[in-house]
């Protein structure tokens, strides 16, 4: 009897302390793991918390996340889908990349250029602080993983710049990724060029990794075989050229590349 008593006392003790140990590393575990916000099936509604209109046409706009240390769990190269109203009331989805990563807890921000005649540009232009939009993701085949290649080359036009700005910041605030990045960005008129301050602070602090425009007026015209001869990596196999611009620019860096001999592999398009 004695035996029994010690026994169950014993099995009692050691299931105890066994299911405290799980619940103290559950706890531990779950409390360190940011909440991550997005559901690529389902639209979410995030509150606008700031609008900061930055030129005549273009704003900043800060989204709240449920907590302070919520994440948005977007993948880096990834982008959401934005839905809204355009002027007739119809329903309009698109596309947008954060110019924030997941290490900016409790919030996320979109630049927005809004186009006089743009669907979603009207609903942006119409957005109040305290006025909620659905969003969707991850979207986007774009995957990166630190040091997956040497160097990257970026053809941005206008608000394709964004995702750009995105990869470029996650490289090169990783103090564990060395990947040089050389960015032209080409813009109608100077007054079009987004993210300026935030490129001229990338290429400020990490000088020897990030090669920005030289000057912001450095050429007129269409980006041209010649420049991206002259300001990005050659092809390798551990070189990836990038683009993002209006779709017109897109046919045009395509076919550059093709004559440069970029192989499929070393392209990309968001
Ligand atoms: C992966 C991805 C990420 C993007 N991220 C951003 C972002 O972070 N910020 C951002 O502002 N945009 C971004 N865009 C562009 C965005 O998705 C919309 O295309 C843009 O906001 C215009 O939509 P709209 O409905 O207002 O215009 P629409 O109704 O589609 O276009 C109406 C008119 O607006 C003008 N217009 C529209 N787009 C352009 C353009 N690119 N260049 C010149 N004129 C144009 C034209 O006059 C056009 O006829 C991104 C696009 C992609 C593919």
């Amino acid at each position: 009897m004695d035996f029994l008593v010690t026994s169950e006392g014993q099995l009692v003790v050691g299931i105890a302390v066994g299911l405290v140990a799980i619940g103290a590393a559950y706890f531990l575990l779950s409390s360190k793991k940011p909440k991550v916000c997005l559901d690529p099936e389902n639209f979410k509604e995030f509150k606008l918390v700031k609008k900061t209109q930055i030129s005549h046409n273009v704003a900043k706009f800060r989204f709240a996340l449920p907590t302070p240390t919520s994440v948005l769990g977007l993948p880096i190269g990834q982008h959401i889908s934005c839905r809204g109203k355009d002027s007739q009331g119809e329903e309009v989805i698109k596309p947008y990349t954060p110019t924030t990563l997941d290490s900016d807890v409790g919030h996320f921000e979109l630049v927005i250029k809004m186009y006089p005649q743009g669907r979603m540009s009207h609903h942006f232009r119409e957005m109040k602080e305290g006025d909620y939009m659905a969003v969707k993701g991850p979207k986007g085949r774009f995957r990166y993983q630190p040091g997956q290649v040497r160097a990257f080359g970026m053809l941005a036009g206008g608000s394709g710049i964004t995702p750009m700005f995105q990869v470029a910041r996650a490289i090169l605030e990783n103090p564990s990724d060395r990947t040089k990045v050389h960015l032209i960005y080409a813009n109608v008129t100077f007054d079009d060029i987004l993210l300026k301050d935030e490129i001229d602070g990338l290429a400020k602090n990490y000088p020897d990794q990030f090669q920005p425009p030289e000057v912001w007026n450095g050429g007129v015209g269409f980006v041209s075989k010649e420049m991206i001869q002259a300001h990005c990596p050659p092809p390798a196999s551990d070189v990836k050229i990038l683009r993002c611009g209006p779709p017109p620019m897109n046919k045009a860096m395509a076919a550059h590349l093709d004559a440069l001999e970029y192989s499929a592999e070393m392209q990309f398009q968001f």
